[in-house]
């Protein structure tokens, strides 16, 4: 990957808050020193929401992306691809194949090296799936393009409070007793294990593991989960010298003290992980893929349709899933 390689930057639903924070994120490029980014398509979809909210915001148009880092001082750079008329709070059709064929593009600049990250911008799973869109979310479309089965890869929230990570996702919380088991716990691990030495520098990563059932199942009384697949596991783990914990309650995990002892918690379902990173640190939270070949990061929170369009969106998240990307890639290099 050439060292000024840009960030790729994908539009999200044009209906939802993407294009806003794709121009908000840009007008504190200087500020919060983000590396150069190019938005992937949309041309006129940011031009439209530049002048829907009053931004004073020049797009340029960029083929090669050496000249980005240029473009980036004075101009918001945009990719040639897809785009759509701006209608927020109004998802449609066009809009939703919009994002679709942005997230297409920047995730194959960053797998073929010429991004340094692809950065996500929000969409609405259920508008994609009308596309025929064949993935849950964009994690295990991700997973696909590099090649992976999706249990190859791992969703970490991460925010300034703490990390965690769902071991199981888009599934529905009835399917996540049996979608848990011992070997999904021991890889989706030691993919967050390397990760946080790879990406997040740190040489002896801590992970504490949360149970699944209320007080860990009172030692049977409420669940044998932990008993049956989730201390088999950490006992795995434990014996290839990673430093793992639990099964914590929890109930208690999130509490400042038991944060100061791990790095990551590793979450047995999406809300257990995503609940406490979206209370502490909603505006700063930010969606990393682990065990991808390329580097993916995203502001952790959705479309939000209702605020599109109003000059309400909080372009915080963003902002620190482009930088977190920056760094990342930084290490890498
Ligand atoms: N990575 C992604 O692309 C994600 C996409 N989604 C999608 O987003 C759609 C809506 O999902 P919801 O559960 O409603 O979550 P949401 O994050 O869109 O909205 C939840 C609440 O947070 C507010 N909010 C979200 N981002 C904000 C921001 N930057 N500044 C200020 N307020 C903000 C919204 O107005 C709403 O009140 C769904 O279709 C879902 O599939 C949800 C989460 C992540
Ligand atoms: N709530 C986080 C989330 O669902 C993000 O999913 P993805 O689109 O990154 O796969």
């Amino acid at each position: 990957m050439p060292s000024s390689a840009p960030l790729a930057l994908t539009l999200g639903d044009p209906a939802g808050i993407g294009p806003e924070l794709a121009l908000s994120a840009w007008l504190r490029r200087k500020s919060e020193r983000i590396s150069p980014f190019v938005v992937c398509g949309g041309r006129r979809v940011l031009g439209e929401a530049a002048a829907h909210l009053g931004l004073d915001i020049e797009t340029a148009s960029v083929t090669d992306l050496a000249d980005v880092p240029a473009r980036f001082e004075n101009a918001l750079p945009v990719l040639d691809g897809a785009d759509a008329r701006y209608s927020p709070g109004d998802p449609d059709d066009e809009g939703a194949k919009a994002a679709r064929a942005s997230l297409e593009q920047g995730t194959v600049l960053a797998r073929d090296g010429r991004a340094a990250a692809v950065v996500t911008g929000p969409v609405s799973k259920a508008r994609l799936a009308s596309t025929g869109f064949a993935f849950p979310g964009q994690t295990e479309f991700l997973a696909d393009a590099a090649g992976l089965a999706p249990d190859a890869v791992a969703m970490m929230i991460a925010g300034p409070s703490l990390r965690t990570v769902p071991l199981t996702i888009h599934v529905a919380l009835a399917d996540v007793p049996e979608t848990l088991s011992t070997e999904l716990i021991v890889s989706r691990a030691r993919i967050v294990a390397a990760a946080l030495q790879r990406d997040f520098g740190l040489s002896e990563p801590r992970l504490a593991i949360a149970a699944l059932n209320p007080h860990a199942g009172e030692n049977g009384a409420f669940g044998d989960e932990e008993a049956r697949i989730i201390a088999p596991a950490i006992a795995q783990l434990e014996a290839e010298g990673l430093l793992v914990s639990g099964p914590h309650p929890a109930d208690a995990l999130f509490a400042p003290r038991a944060r100061a002892t791990y790095d990551a918690a590793l979450c047995m379902y999406h809300d257990q992980a995503l609940v406490p990173v979206k209370a502490l640190d909603f505006d700063q939270g930010v969606n990393v893929t682990l065990g991808l070949p390329f580097i993916r990061t995203a502001p952790d929170h959705g479309t939000a349709f209702a605020i599109a369009g109003k000059g309400l969106a909080d372009p915080g998240a963003t902002i620190a899933a482009l930088k977190l990307a920056g760094e990342m890639a930084a290490r890498r290099r």
